[in-house]
């Protein structure tokens, strides 16, 4: 992000708390104009009511809200939602039934007649909507709902588009096209988006930025590269997809484990580790008659282990195994198309590359 790119959003050590519970926990981020900043977490975890204090249609205990330097959130301070100029999407988004779609594009916008006109045609063929402005919500689509209520968000250039699951209402087929076009369409208008949800592959498919939350507080913020591929504790590498945990003891700083050693520097002698591995980064080799593949660096000491079951899920095919070692459960994942037998014997290696070490109470 180059360093000219004006800050559109700055929020800074938001709290709230319902009832003596904190919900929201000294949250702070920003948000530069034309980028997008997912807030991923579990249900519950106060991702909707962070972007209602943004919004101003909630309170905050603590903190500020700054929108293109401004602050309309803070102590003292509460500039009423529809002077924020921010531009508002969630899940139910609620078109006006009785009027049409080009007077539902229309409706926040302050301008004459002409210009009006002028914004609410550009802004339908910018949703592949020409020609729908006279009809009414009830004759459309669910998807084509979803584009008009984007519109209509738009319409008034808002500096902040703040989106609360926007896309879960929507069927498969058509989530990941609408979700492109969107993100299209929002990096044109230049506005900052925030946008929730609880769904990882939308965060890494949207995001230029992954704020991960839990519990109120933001646990690691990033481009989606770095928050999957350096997850800052167990439960963030658990988030994205399902994990594999190897227990041991470190020493001299080397955790020793049935698949070879592992470098575990930083963690006290006798300190129980845990060493996560995402299931496609398990190598799976053949049985050469008892025997395994040759142990490399890069990959360590195989383990054998026996196939219980195996799943094709498309893309993906997904090995569950028995391990010779403490009865432990590992699952493979394999691209394409393998489906061995349950009873098959194999043997697997971990990627050492690929692997995190955290300590055994789930940070590294
Ligand atoms: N007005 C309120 N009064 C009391 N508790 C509230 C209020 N609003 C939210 N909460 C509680 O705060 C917690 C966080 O809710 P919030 O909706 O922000 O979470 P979320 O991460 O957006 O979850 P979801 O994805 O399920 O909407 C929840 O336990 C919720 O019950």
């Amino acid at each position: 992000m180059p360093d000219s790119t004006p800050l559109r959003l700055e929020v800074s050590h938001l709290s709230r708390a319902f009832g003596g519970r904190r919900v929201v926990d000294d949250v702070t981020l920003t948000v530069a104009a034309g980028q997008v900043t997912c807030l991923l977490g579990p249900s519950g975890c106060g991702k909707s009511t962070t972007l209602r204090i943004i919004a101003g249609v909630e309170r905050t205990d603590q903190g500020e809200v700054r929108i293109d330097g401004r602050l309309v959130e803070g102590p003292g301070v509460h500039v009423p939602p529809e002077a924020r100029s921010v531009g508002l999407m969630f899940q139910d988004f609620a078109l006006f039934p009785h009027l049409t779609v080009a007077e539902n594009v229309g409706f926040g916008l302050r301008a004459e007649r002409a210009r009006k006109v002028q914004r609410i045609g550009e802004l339908l063929e910018k949703v592949d909507l020409s020609g729908f402005g006279q009809k009414h919500p009830h004759e459309l689509s669910g998807g084509e709902q979803q584009r008009v209520a984007l519109a209509r968000a738009l319409a008034p250039r808002p500096r902040v588009m703040l989106m609360d699951e926007p896309f879960s209402g929507l069927d498969n087929r058509l989530r990941d096209g609408i979700r492109d076009r969107t993100l299209e369409l929002l990096k044109e208008e230049g506005a900052a988006v925030l946008l929730v949800t609880h769904e990882p592959d939308e965060a890494m498919r949207m995001a230029d930025e992954i704020a991960l939350m839990r519990q109120g507080r933001i646990v690691q913020k990033g481009a989606p590269y770095n928050v999957y591929n350096a997850p800052v504790d167990k439960a963030a590498a658990a988030f994205f997809s399902d994990i594999n945990v190897i227990r041991g003891i470190s020493r001299g700083a080397l955790t020793e484990t049935p698949f070879g050693a592992f470098l575990t520097p930083g963690h006290a002698d006798g300190a129980e580790v845990e060493i996560v591995i995402r299931p496609q980064h398990l190598r799976i080799d053949f049985d050469r008659g008892g025997r395994g593949p040759n142990p490399t660096p890069e990959d360590g000491t195989p383990a054998r282990g026996t196939v219980l079951r195996s799943r094709y899920l498309g893309r993906e095919s997904l090995v569950d195994f028995s391990m010779d070692f403490e009865g432990a459960k590992l699952t493979a994942s394999v691209p394409g198309v393998f489906l061995p037998k349950p009873g098959t014997v194999l043997w697997l290696m971990i990627r050492r590359d690929r692997c995190f070490v955290f300590g055994s109470h789930g940070r590294s």
